[in-house]
């Protein structure tokens, strides 16, 4: 199993209720876990423990078995906005997580339009600096950069919010296509209904810190965006996403 977290408790100074309350998971290696809850329901917290970003305060999260301390090139992150450095180009950006591993130079140039190659740019965007780019081909580049250091699980903290609604869905079609190809374990935090149904295997809803449901998703692959409610399962889960986030009430 890649990733499990036993009885995890994060309590901020200064607040009344745990922001993590008591939860326990496992990821399973090569799934595809989602977790989608409200704002402020946890979903960030949960996944920095995951990455070691934040130590909880109770509880404990293991990968592999290993207690999981600190942040581990095991475990790449990807975040809402991209963190692409604006003073590099896209090479140089990605070339940062290849000398950070040590990887020859020789190899370096190669592995770089492999890279940029896996997440659909051509070589010639390379040259370009991050700011010349749009919001969709940063967060091609920023999956690249978490390629690049050869994580076995991808943890991604809602990387595709901040783009418009065609570009979100290519990214996530680019995403399952790169988790199918590269057999990674991937973790992808998101508050949107759809996305979640769209990405994941097993889907957690997260509620005032707990984990609320535990839906493994009836939805076969491949899931065509533009038919996406004709798939039978569909319309269950999305009822009971909606129910466990508290939205049923809103819509009448
Ligand atoms: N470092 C911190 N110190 C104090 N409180 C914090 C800290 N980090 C998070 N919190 C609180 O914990 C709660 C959950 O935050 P978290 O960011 O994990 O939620 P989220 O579900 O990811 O929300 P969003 O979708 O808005 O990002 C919030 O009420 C937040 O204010």
């Amino acid at each position: 199993m890649a990733i499990h977290t036993h009885d995890l408790v994060v309590r901020f100074p200064g607040t009344e209720r745990p922001t993590l309350d008591h939860i326990s998971m496992a990821v399973p290696d090569e799934s595809f876990t989602v977790l989608v809850g409200a704002s402020g329901s946890g979903k960030s917290t949960l996944l920095h423990c995951l990455a070691g970003l934040t130590t909880p305060t109770s509880g404990r999260v293991t990968d592999n078995d290993e207690v999981v301390t600190a942040p581990n090139p095991r475990r790449g992150v990807a975040f809402q906005r991209d963190v692409l450095f604006p003073w590099l180009s896209v090479t140089d950006n990605i070339d940062f997580a290849l000398v950070a591993r040590k990887v020859p130079a020789r190899r370096r140039r190669q592995r770089i339009d492999e890279l940029l190659d896996l997440v659909g740019l051509s070589p010639e965007v390379g040259r370009k600096r991050p700011t010349e780019l749009s919001g969709g081909m940063r967060q091609r580049v920023s999956i690249a950069r978490v390629l690049a250091g050869e994580p076995q699980v991808m943890l991604m903290d809602e990387p595709f919010a901040a783009l418009d609604a065609l570009t979100r869905l290519r990214m996530q079609d680019l995403l399952i296509d790169l988790w199918k190809r590269l057999h990674r374990t991937v973790v992808f935090v998101t508050h949107d209904i759809d996305e979640a149904i769209r990405l994941g295997d097993t889907i957690n809803v997260l509620r005032d810190g707990t984990i609320t449901e535990h839906i493994a998703n009836p939805l076969g692959r491949p899931r065509p965006a533009d038919s996406l409610a004709d798939q039978p399962g569909y319309s269950d889960v999305r009822k009971t996403l909606h129910h466990q986030l508290g939205i049923d009430h809103v819509m009448h």
